[in-house]
């Protein structure tokens, strides 16, 4: 099969490997997000995990996270080589063949799995064995090359990781859960499609039907508005929540502001302009896009804290908050 995959694609791989190219294979750069994220899921859970399960949870989910890159990777190998931004990964450049990055992805989810079902829960193993399935197979496999729709659905698998944090610590999903799972999954089509905006053509080569290749950039910029629109009432509801507070509220309040100007921007940007200045207001929105997220759950992390739980009693808080 692996063979046969590599044949398809038309690579054999040198297999003279190093490190850093097993790094890569891992995806490490998106994947300190997505860890960050479960992260954070983990440690604003209502239960406390000991130190030492929740480093062990931490670092199975991220061997997880990374596994998943790793199968991506493989299977993806033929539209890889053919996009610039992609080519030089470690299974088209060569450098790992893709048995290797087959069998090492296989592995490090097993092993992932496992190991987090035996330091935490078996929910908690079960969502990561889930959400390895979904972004491999159900998003890489199937609706990545089939449908313009492909991260809007597929973008699930990216919303799990701080709902396996969380489950991790309580053995059960809560509400709270399934906000930041909301967050995510409302946030990750604004946040691709930003980016799909300025390498359109790298999609167009691989013949990955992507928002921007089947119904053009125009349309794109529209459902950029749309999503962006829907995520500001998921993320500002969660500051009613247990793990929301008035720091978060503000946070959320100025992040979403300025994401929402962006996305108007945006949207009102004519095809001439954008293209000779580069994209560059598209650039700028998905750099804003990474810092939206990142500062939305490093919010939730500081209402964690005990001088956080003081300003929200100081201000009466509790009373707007739905428990
Ligand atoms: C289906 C869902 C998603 C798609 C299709 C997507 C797609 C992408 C792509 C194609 C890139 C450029 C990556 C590169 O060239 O290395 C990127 C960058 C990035 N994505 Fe996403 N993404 C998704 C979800 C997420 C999620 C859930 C997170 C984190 C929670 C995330 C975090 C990041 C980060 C941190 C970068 C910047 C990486 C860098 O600086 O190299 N993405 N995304
Ligand atoms: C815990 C766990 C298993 C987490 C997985 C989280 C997850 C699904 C993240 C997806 C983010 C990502 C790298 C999307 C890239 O899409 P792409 O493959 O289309 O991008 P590419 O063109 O850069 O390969």
């Amino acid at each position: 099969m692996t063979d046969m995959r590599a044949e398809i694609s038309g690579q054999g791989g040198t297999g003279d490997a190093g490190f850093n190219d097993y790094v890569q294979l891992l995806k490490p750069r998106v994947m300190s997000l997505v860890v960050f994220t479960a992260m954070v899921g983990l440690f604003v859970a209502p239960v406390p995990l000991h130190p030492i399960e929740a480093l062990a949870a931490i670092i199975f989910i991220a061997l997880g996270a990374g596994a998943s890159g790793a199968l991506n990777m493989w299977w993806d190998a033929d539209i890889d080589r053919v996009m610039r931004r992609t080519a030089k990964r470690p299974v088209p450049s060569g450098a790992v063949e893709p048995g290797e990055a087959l069998g090492l992805g296989l592995a490090l989810s097993g092993l992932s799995v496992v190991m987090l079902g035996l330091a935490t829960n078996l929910l908690a193993a079960g969502l990561l064995a889930f959400t390895i399935f979904f972004y491999a197979v159900v998003y890489t496999m199937w609706l990545k090359r089939s449908t313009p729709q492909n991260i809007v659905i597929g973008g699930a698998a990216g919303a799990f990781p701080p709902m396996i944090g969380w489950v991790a610590a309580t053995g059960h999903v809560g509400l709270e859960a399934v906000l930041m799972f909301a967050l995510i999954f409302m946030w990750t089509p604004p946040h691709f499609w930003a980016m799909a905006l300025f390498i359109n053509s790298d999609y167009e080569k691989a013949k990955v039907p992507m928002l921007t290749v089947t119904h053009g950039r125009k349309s794109t910029r529209t459902h950029i508005l749309v999503y962006t629109i829907l995520l500001a009432p998921v993320a500002l509801g969660a500051a009613f929540t247990a793990i929301g507070g008035p720091i978060y509220f503000a946070v959320s309040l100025v992040l979403n502001a300025l994401f929402l100007l962006g996305a108007v921007r945006i949207w009102r940007r004519r095809e001439e302009v954008a293209e000779a200045d580069s994209y560059a207001v598209e650039k700028r929105f998905f750099a804003l896009s990474l810092a939206y997220l990142f500062l939305h759950f490093a919010a939730f992390l500081v209402e964690a804290t005990p001088w956080a739980n003081a300003l929200s009693t100081t201000l009466g808080w509790e009373s707007l908050t739905w428990r």
